[in-house]
Order: structure tokens, then sequence, then C-alpha cells
């Protein structure tokens, strides 16, 4: 099977200033490779600093690499051809409140992407925003709210919808559900599980949240400080991690090393 997302040696550097004249450089993703094929999910994983954001800046074409490439369905993907990268590639952020304009309803909010990127007509944005608001949960009456009304999973049911209407191969989340409570990430994990099955789409997942990861991802890629120091299938890497950087984080969340015992009654779900 062809992966449907290839990146190569992706690394991004930054130049801070220090002193009046002097600046330091903070190289935050140093040479990431990975794969990743068609509806699995690939957590990236590491602690605050470890370079996870900017990875996933530079996938969905916010920042710019200094080097490597990324290609989606042997599509390579250019900086600043949006226009290619939207309709393959797409973000979910942490704060999805500060992702909406507050002034424009769901149905505007959902219709933006459809103008700027597709020739569909009126009434074909139309059908087409009330079936994604369907796919998500929401009814068709939600295109005429207002952000500002709807609770923090309906925003989320939202993200989600943007993130659909464009038919993308590939979805990054970005610490995205952290902000729900514990039964509200559940539903929300339970549609994208869902979602994922139906359109054969691909996810990123970065967080911090490993409990999480080990029941939705397939792959893990652990981060620290801009390298990856442990990838591979995500039961084998936390049953029998190598690099001390894993075995931290393993044992700082299920208090222990994850044993057989561990992981088959570990329960806590999200
Ligand atoms: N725009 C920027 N300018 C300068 N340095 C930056 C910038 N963005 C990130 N960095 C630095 O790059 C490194 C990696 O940051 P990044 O936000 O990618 O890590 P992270 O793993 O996502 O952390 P967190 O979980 O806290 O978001 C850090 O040292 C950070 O301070």
């Amino acid at each position: 099977m062809n992966p449907v997302l290839k990146v190569r040696n992706l690394s991004k550097c930054f130049q801070i200033p220090k002193g009046l004249f002097g600046h330091i450089m903070i190289e935050a993703v140093k040479s990431v490779s990975f794969s990743l094929n068609e509806g699995k999910t690939l957590a990236i994983i590491g602690e605050n600093g470890s370079g996870k954001s900017t990875l996933a800046k530079m996938l969905v074409g916010m920042m710019s690499p200094d080097e490597g490439d990324i290609w989606v369905e042997e599509q390579k993907l250019e900086y600043g051809d949006y226009q290619t990268r939207c309709k393959l590639i797409r973000m979910i952020f942490q704060n999805v409140d500060s992702s909406f304009d507050p002034r424009l309803k769901i149905g505007k909010i959902l219709d933006i992407p459809l103008k700027q990127n597709t020739t569909l007509s009126t009434s074909e944005r139309e059908v087409l925003i009330y079936d994604v608001l369907k796919q998500v949960g929401l009814s068709a009456e939600h295109a005429s709210y207002y952000p500002s009304v709807m609770a923090a999973g309906q925003k989320q049911r939202v993200a989600l919808a943007r993130a659909l209407i464009l038919q993308p191969k590939v979805i990054i989340f970005d610490e995205a559900l952290t902000a729900l409570d514990i039964s509200m990430r559940s539903q929300i994990i339970n549609l994208m599980l869902s979602l994922q099955e139906e359109h054969k789409l691909s996810y990123v997942y970065v967080t911090q949240d490993i409990g999480m990861m080990k029941h939705i991802s397939d792959q893990i890629l652990v981060m620290h400080d801009g390298e990856v120091v442990e990838s591979g299938n995500t039961a084998e890497v936390l049953a029998s991690p190598l690099s001390d950087i894993t075995q931290k984080l393993v044992q700082s969340y299920f208090g222990e090393a994850l044993t057989a015992d561990t992981w088959r009654t570990d329960t806590r779900m999200f």
C-alpha cells in the first residue's frame, strides 16, 4: 500500500535575538521523516518545546520548512500553494473558538473554503454545507447559528465539518480536544473514528496525552528537542519503549512501565 502522507527530512530552525546584536539558533525540528497510510492515525507525542507544533504547522503549510519535503498521494506540497494543499490536508487547532470569526454564521464559515477553492454554484455549496453538518451530528439549522451560541462540543463538530468540507486525505489535530471534558471528548473521538472509517481519512494527532493515543493511534512518533527519538507501532512502542524519553512519558502517564497486564487492564478511555 502506498502511503498517503510522506514526510522527508523536514527541518526548521528559528533565530532568536540575544543581547543587542547577537542571536541564538533554535533547531525546533531536525530532519524528521515518516509516512502514513490511508485510514491510519499517527500520534506525535513529546514534552513542551519538543517541536510537535512546528512540525504540524509545516505539514499544514502555515510555516515554511528550511529543508525537506511533504507529499500527499504522490503530490509534492509546495509552501505557499494553499489551493492545492487545503484540498489534501487540513488542520484542527487546540482553541477552536479563536479559529472562528465570531461575526460569521456557521454556514458562512463553512462556505469560505468552498468559495475560495471550488467552482461550485451557490446551491451546490449549500447542499455540501448541509451534508457536512449532518455528517458531524449537527443539523441544517445550525448553519444559521453564530459560534458564540454553540456549546464547546458543537463548536468542535463545526471545526471538524470545516476540515472535512474540501474532502481532504489527511487531517491534523493539534492538541485539538484538550479543552473538552471527558464525556464530550469521547463523543468527538467516536465521531472522528467513524468519519475516518467512512472517508478513509488519515489522521495526525499532536498531543502530550499518551493515554488517549494508546487507544486511537496506529503509529506513534516520539519527539524530543526537535528530533524523533522513537517511532513505530503504538502498542509495541508503548509496551517496550527503547528510549529514555518514551519510558519517562509512559511512566509519567501510567505510573509504571506498561506491562502486558497494565495494558490490558487500563480502562481509562480518553
Ligand atoms: N515562532 C517561533 N519563534 C521562535 N522560536 C519558536 C517559534 N515557535 C517555536 N519556537 C521554539 O521551537 C521549539 C519547539 O517549539 P514547538 O512549539 O514546536 O514545541 P511543542 O512540542 O509543540 O511544544 P508545546 O507542546 O509547548 O506546544 C521551542 O524551543 C520553541 O520555543
